[in-house]
């Protein structure tokens, strides 16, 4: 996700020139442990991976089985039972080498995420910025963590210590695929955890660029694993017994699955989970910049994006003006190759989520939403592409409450509008969902900002802006959006445990 896209745009084109979508193939093992990559043991059955540009297969998948992720788990132990009595200054230098080798790679791991996943190259490149952001982040973290010292009656005394724990699970999502693996594993490893990575079996490619990186960046063999597969990879990562967490990215249904299984062995979860996400502009906003923040709410990725501000609350005055800009500037995202500087917006990551996205344009409509621009399947020209997974953003209007499009995640490049007349009406209106992952207001007036954003229940709010993620603070949801948070200082606590050492400096006062 982003920290700055004009810092980017800023930033000349990388010197390499892109590959051309439909040139790759991937036939490297994708697996990796025992600080190398690895194919699966056993002969299970293989799905194909696909380029979402061209719609070709990019790869052959074979999933793990319990036999390779015993091998995994093994490996992070015994790279914990090393890298946990190491000091915060030691593993901050393995991470700040980690993330010198990313900055070094840029382009080739972003060009891997494109191909792999579909978004434009442009948003890539941010990706691992943010990756490798986060990894330096966590290194300036690692050397700081301490515990507090409690003087008691009598002189004697307590300490708390902050100690790893154990073997930790990270499994992915399809959308940020490399940056999921930076943002799991950088705070793992800076408290002095190892991890098994599991990606998303849409997604394989590159989280094995990161464990490669690592081990180049000198940490132990079997610090940070890949396992490839799907929900039966995941559910025995889950269960294994010496696993001590498990930190997830997926939807809801699946993260609740996650708990359950977590449950069993008492493991705490991380669970960054699904949003629809509200966004609140008034009719004071500063026009130019709330339609800026209504298209960065909706089409990044696109529109594949947890926190995506997908209800757009617009005050009913200001309605008609918002629409036709927003709608022309929508029109004039340019949809097409996604290894092309020019592209804005590239292919959504495969043909059923694509079918999934169009049938939920088709159903706003039935239940009477406008198509006010888009949701149409889009053919590039360019032959190779024809294949591939596009379609045209769409914006709906005269949406309401109780329609499904304003009321369930569609996870596409698809924002719906909806008008009104209150500060108090919007609140209740934005609040109204089981989800709290993000939400936005768009106001000059500095004290509605603040009110606002204290009454939105949701993880974190935007004033005046939308879908930025510095790594330096929180990302996590309410309700069900998730438990737990990602980035910032506060993620060390879900990454460590607490232990408090008491000392006694005087004899031992019995009751016996
Ligand atoms: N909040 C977010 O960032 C994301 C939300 N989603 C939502 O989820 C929908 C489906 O996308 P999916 O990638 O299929 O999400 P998912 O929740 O099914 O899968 C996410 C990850 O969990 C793994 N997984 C699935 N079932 C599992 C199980 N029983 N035990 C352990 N691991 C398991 C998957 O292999 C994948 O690595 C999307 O259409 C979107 O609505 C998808 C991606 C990211």
């Amino acid at each position: 996700m982003l920290r700055s896209v004009a810092a980017l745009l800023r930033q000349p084109a990388a010197a390499t020139r892109c590959a051309s979508s439909g040139s790759t193939s991937v036939t490297v093992p994708l697996n990796f442990w025992g600080g190398e990559r690895r194919t699966s043991n056993g002969n299970r059955e293989k799905h194909n991976v696909y380029e979402p540009a061209t719609g070709r297969v990019l790869c052959h998948l074979e999933p793990c089985g319990g036999v390779d992720v015993d091998q995994a788990v093994k490996s992070a132990k015994s790279a914990f039972a090393r890298w946990s009595k190491t000091s915060g200054m030691e593993r901050a230098r393995v991470m700040i080498e980690a993330a010198r080798i990313i900055e070094s790679k840029r382009e080739e791991i972003a060009q891997m995420e494109v191909v792999n996943n579909g978004k434009s190259i442009t948003e890539a490149r941010l990706d691992v910025d943010s990756a490798r952001l986060c990894i330096e982040y966590y290194a300036g973290m690692a050397s700081t963590l301490a515990g507090q010292h409690v003087q008691l009656p009598g002189g004697s005394f307590a300490y708390t210590r902050r100690e790893p724990l154990g073997v930790c699970v990270g499994i992915g999502a399809w959308n940020y695929p490399f940056q999921i693996a930076a943002w799991k594993s950088a705070p793992a490893l800076a408290c002095g955890n190892s991890m098994v990575f599991k990606p998303s079996p849409v997604t394989p490619v590159t989280a094995v660029l990161l464990a490669e990186i690592y081990a180049q960046a000198g940490a132990p063999r079997g610090l940070f694993n890949v396992v490839q597969g799907g929900q039966e990879t995941g559910s025995l990562l889950c269960h294994h017994q010496d696993v001590a967490k498990v930190s997830f990215t997926g939807s809801v249904p699946t993260g609740k699955k996650i708990m359950e299984m977590a449950s069993k062995g008492v493991k705490p979860v991380t669970l960054e989970l699904g949003g629809k996400s509200p966004l609140l502009i008034f009719q004071d906003s500063d026009l130019e910049n709330a339609l800026r923040g209504a298209l960065m709410a909706n089409f990044l990725s696109q529109g594949q994006v947890c926190s995506n501000g997908t209800r757009v609350f617009v005050q009913k005055d200001i309605l008609p003006e918002f629409l036709e800009e927003v709608v022309k500037r929508t029109r004039s995202i340019e949809i097409g190759d996604p290894l092309l500087e020019s592209t804005r917006m590239g292919a959504l990551v495969n043909r059923p989520h694509l079918d999934k996205v169009l049938s939920c344009v088709d159903q706003a409509k039935k239940e009477g939403a406008t198509v006010l621009c888009g949701g149409e399947p889009f053919v590039p020209s360019d032959p190779k592409l024809r294949g591939g997974y596009y379609m045209t953003p769409c914006v709906l209007g005269e949406c309401t409450d109780e329609m499904t499009c304003v009321k369930e995640e569609i996870f596409g490049p698809v924002m719906s509008v909806l008008s009104f007349e209150t500060e108090e009406e919007v609140l209740h209106r934005a609040n109204d969902t089981t989800m709290g992952l993000a939400a936005g207001v768009f106001t000059r007036d500095v004290r509605r900002a603040h009110r606002v954003a204290e009454r939105l229940k949701a993880g974190f709010c935007f004033i005046n802006n939308y879908n930025i993620t510095p790594v330096e603070v929180p990302f996590g949801g309410f309700k069900m959006s998730g438990i737990g948070r990602e980035n910032g200082q506060v993620t060390i606590e879900y990454y460590s445990q607490l232990k408090t050492v008491f000392v006694e400096m005087g004899q031992v006062d019995s009751l016996f």
